[in-house]
């Protein structure tokens, strides 16, 4: 594959996790052509994903890719060139901790057909290598109670708690 076509270079792919992977399989950053290999398919395991084009998608890669010290997504691919798993993890620039950087983890999903072949667990690791390449004090995420114990056996202890708001119509109108 053409490098220009991936998101960021595959330096940042750890190649323990690539060695630990189910022969045939293989880890690589999000490329311009996973419209086709069924990376929103994936994705839809999380949440509604909504009616997305391959403009929409390529619009939103070109954006990933020109702020590619920042946003990092990877995938998992099968022996059958299908996407099976994604991660993202957003490099967060601050000016605490002496202008220290945090990494965010967000949107895992793997395949329901390709659960519980440690390929979540994979991606983790790759995600968390990436995090400690760009220099990284801490990687954090938000999750549900029922996918603690899956984080935790990816070296994550429960800190805080997640708090939100979301804009609807009617929340925004009281501002
Ligand atoms: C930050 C976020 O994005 S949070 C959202 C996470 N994504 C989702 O919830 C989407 C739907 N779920 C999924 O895509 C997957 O089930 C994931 C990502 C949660 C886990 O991926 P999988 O590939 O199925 O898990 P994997 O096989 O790597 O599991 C690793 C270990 O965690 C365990 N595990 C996985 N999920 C769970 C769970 N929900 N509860 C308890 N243990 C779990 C596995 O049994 C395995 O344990 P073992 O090492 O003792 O055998």
């Amino acid at each position: 594959m053409h490098t220009s076509n991936i998101l960021f270079s595959k330096d940042l792919i750890s190649p323990k996790v690539q060695a630990a992977l189910p022969k045939g399989y293989s880890i690589r950053p999000l490329a311009n052509d996973d419209y086709e290999r069924g990376f929103l398919d994936v994705l839809s395991v999380l949440t509604v994903i909504g009616d997305i084009s391959k403009a929409q998608f390529l619009e939103r890669f070109h954006y990933l890719k020109a702020h590619n010290h920042e946003y990092f997504t990877l995938v998992i691919v099968s022996p059958e060139d299908r996407i099976v798993g994604a991660g993202t993890i957003f490099v967060e620039r601050k000016f605490i901790r002496n202008t220290g950087l945090v990494g965010h983890i967000e949107d895992i999903a793997v395949d329901k057909n390709q659960q519980g072949k440690k390929l979540g667990l994979r991606i983790i690791e790759a995600l968390k290598y990436i995090g400690a390449q760009t220099g990284c004090y801490k990687v954090i995420l938000d999750c549900s109670k029922q996918n603690i114990p899956f984080y935790e056996k990816c070296g994550f202890t429960q800190k805080e708690y997640e708090m939100a708001w979301y804009c609807s119509d009617e929340a925004k109108a009281k501002l």
